[in-house]
């Protein structure tokens, strides 16, 4: 197709928007990725995959049957892995699990395997599962055919009748001291495994939590190493029955699959036995410390916390470079159309959306590290800060997934009719992004755990104690202390999410003692001040994003330039959600109605002034156009050409009029003839 001058427009538009950028994009894209070497790793990464023609679709994923659609994300699944282990360069360049990530995860590995990879879990929880709760002799006797691809596995725990209270879970794993075996059984419908990605047709060995009961005893849910299908054939085991658990809302090539067992037998040695062990005459031995298992946990979410802020920033760079080539309506009657970034509530959508991205990125990187920190000391047997490190990623995983599914939409409705097409990529991103809220702890059960951490260390502090960095503010102050800072600085925003958390939690506080005290037990008493008990822990974990974001661009080793944009998207995040939450502010006097009016004044001003850094903000995502894979979003803002492009390939096109009028309607437009 010739190229129209509405596309030289759009293209025209971008190019205008990148001159006019007032810091470094190079130095964000660097500060992201974590130094530039990691910025140079990913990228020849991404050159190296993204070269390779087997990753490319024959055609577009909707357009398959669900089979071929799982055959085709298999395919470039496995030959991921092949790639991956035939050739040493990639190894060393992918090495380590952090790369492994990477081909999974939603940054490059969206781009491989579209619709969700039938391998993933293998990586992501089976690997980590036997590196974390295995022995040693474990690890090597399953990790080397695990990395080679020999055996693929899955992690399944989650029951037709239980996901999130693992005790209630149903499977049993009985042990026979007879023939030193555990007998697993699937007593009830609703003990069905049901949930778990690649269990339906890929993986021929899982991890299982099952019951563990041995003489006569239960000890609770265990993770054993279980093999499902025949090595040779793949068929499933005697005892085994396995299947797809039917299409779902996205990522309908992970092969979410259900499981039942009758009677099937195990080795003893299959019990994953770092924590807790089962003897040869079934003597069970406890673990040394049921916190231990909290360090997987933290990895598995933080590590959520990354892949959800990368489908986000994929989001709003589609949303933001869209929105600087469409134009629409009229700002001044009888002038030109303007970018409908031009309208103030088109940048309301966008631009905190691209400051969120900065916050979950500092406020996951500061977990992150605290977990590295402590990983130390928790091998040798410090594990004081792990319930901190818990809640913590906990609350983190539950804000970054609604913050960042809750954007793609905004991103999706931003962009108008387009954006509900498929190959805008926005819909894909969306039941992607909002599968998170779900899976690895459900995120109002996530935010009730964060509840329960507040008060008890609300409670601690009444007596005394001396309470963990994040909660530290809970301790009682002198009322001077508590003074309200005026002057609206960014410390003093911060401070102003203190004292409304702290209140908050204070009021909560009451409420429960006051129930108990007039005679409800304390369960039905939670229970009853549940929904405020989440809000606390939302407001408690804003307020610990704010505080690393605000510490994070500070401490950037950037351009004054580069920090100067980075802390008025962080002075946005801030005057955001002040003033969407501005109840939680003036109820707990932390500020006055007459400092919401400043602050919504000063929205507009910011609004104003990131406008023209937009483009470039997203730019220094770095997100390359096969990763995007948006007809809207991508660099050279050639939108028009290739949606139109995009719309050809439609099956239905193929033929100016379908075989299905002929069948169909011709009888129906004829019958009157
Ligand atoms: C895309 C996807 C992939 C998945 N992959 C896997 C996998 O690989 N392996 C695996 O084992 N599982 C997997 N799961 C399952 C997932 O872990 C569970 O769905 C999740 O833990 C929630 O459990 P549930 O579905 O039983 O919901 P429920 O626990 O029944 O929750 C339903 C509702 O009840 C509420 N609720 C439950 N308990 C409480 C409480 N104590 N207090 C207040 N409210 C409560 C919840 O907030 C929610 O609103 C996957 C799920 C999805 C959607």
């Amino acid at each position: 197709m010739a190229k129209t001058s509405e596309n030289h427009q759009c293209m025209d538009d971008l190019k205008a928007e990148r001159e006019r950028c007032s810091f470094n994009k190079h130095e964000i894209t660097t500060l992201l990725d974590g130094g530039e070497d990691k910025t140079k790793q990913r990228r020849k990464i991404e050159k190296v995959f993204l070269s390779d023609p087997e990753f490319l679709d024959a055609t577009r994923p909707e357009y398959l049957s669900h089979e071929d659609r799982y055959a085709n994300e298999l395919r470039k699944a496995c030959h991921m892995i092949r790639k991956f282990n035939e050739d040493e360069e990639i190894q060393q360049l992918v090495g380590q699990m952090d790369g492994i990530r990477t081909l999974m995860g939603s940054g490059l590995g969206v781009a491989l395997t579209k619709d969700g990879n039938p391998l993933a879990l293998h990586f992501i929880m089976f690997m980590p599962s036997i590196m974390g709760q295995g022995t040693v002799e474990q690890q090597g006797e399953w990790m080397g055919r695990a990395w080679s691809g020999e055996i693929i596995g899955t992690y399944a725990q989650t029951e037709l009748g239980h996901g999130t209270f693992l005790r209630g879970l149903e499977t049993t794993a009985t042990y026979d001291p007879s023939t030193e075996e555990f007998v697993l059984h699937s007593p009830t419908i609703t003990s069905t495994k049901w949930w778990p990605g690649g269990l339906g047709k890929t993986a021929n060995y899982a991890v299982v939590m099952a019951q563990l009961y041995t003489r006569g005893r239960c000890h609770g849910p265990h993770p054993f190493i279980v093999q499902l299908r025949d090595e040779e054939t793949h068929q499933s085991l005697p005892g085994v029955t396995l299947g797809e658990i039917g299409p779902r809302l996205g990522m309908n090539t992970n092969d979410n699959g259900f499981l039942c067992f009758s009677h099937h037998r195990i080795p003893r040695t299959h019990l994953l036995m770092k924590h807790s062990q089962v003897l040869q005459d079934g003597t069970y031995v406890r673990p040394a410390n049921d916190k231990l298992a909290y360090g997987t946990m933290v990895f598995v979410r933080v590590a959520i916390c990354f892949d959800t802020y990368r489908q986000l920033q994929r989001a709003v760079t589609i949303a933001t470079r869209y929105s600087a080539i469409r134009r629409q309506s009229e700002l001044v009657p009888g002038q030109p159309e303007p970018q409908i970034l031009e309208y103030q509530t088109q940048q309301y959508k966008i631009l905190p959306l691209i400051a969120t991205v900065f916050g979950i990125h500092f406020a996951a990187q500061s977990v992150w590290q605290t977990y590295n920190d402590v990983t130390g000391s928790i091998h040798d047997g410090n594990l004081d800060l792990l319930p901190e490190l818990h809640t913590l990623s906990c609350g983190l995983k539950a804000l970054s997934s609604s913050d960042a599914a809750n954007g793609v939409e905004t991103c999706r409705l931003s962009c108008g009719g387009h954006g509900y097409l498929a190959s805008s990529n926005l819909p894909r991103i969306y039941t992607t992004t909002t599968a998170a809220i779900t899976y690895e702890g459900e995120n109002t059960v996530m935010w009730l755990q964060v509840a329960r951490y507040l008060i008890k260390s609300f409670r601690e502090a009444r007596q005394g104690h001396r309470l963990h960095h994040s909660v530290s503010y809970l301790t009682p102050r002198p009322a001077s202390t508590h003074a309200l800072q005026t002057n609206l600085s960014n410390a003093a925003l911060v401070e102003a999410f203190r004292v409304a958390v702290s209140h908050l939690v204070g009021e909560v506080a009451a409420r429960l003692q006051g129930q108990c005290d007039s005679g409800m037990v304390f369960e039905h008493a939670w229970n009853a001040c549940s929904v405020q008990l989440a809000r606390c822990a939302q407001v408690h974990i804003r307020y610990f994003t704010c505080e690393e974001f605000l510490s994070g661009v500070e401490k950037a080793e950037v351009s004054e330039a580069t920090r100067g944009v980075l802390m008025r998207l962080c002075r946005l995040y801030l005057v955001f959600h002040i003033i969407g939450n501005q109840g939680d502010f003036l109820r707990s006097g932390a500020l006055t109605p007459s400092d919401m009016t400043t602050l919504e004044e000063e929205l507009a001003t910011l609004l104003a002034a990131l406008r023209p850094d937009a483009v470039s903000l997203v730019d220094s995502f770095d997100i390359h156009d096969r990763i995007l894979d948006s007809t809207l979003g991508c660099w050279d803002g050639n939108v028009y050409e290739r949606m139109f492009e995009e719309a050809k390939k439609s099956p239905l096109n193929q033929k100016d009029v379908p075989d299905a009028y002929y069948k169909y309607l011709r009888p129906l437009m004829k019958a009157s003839l």
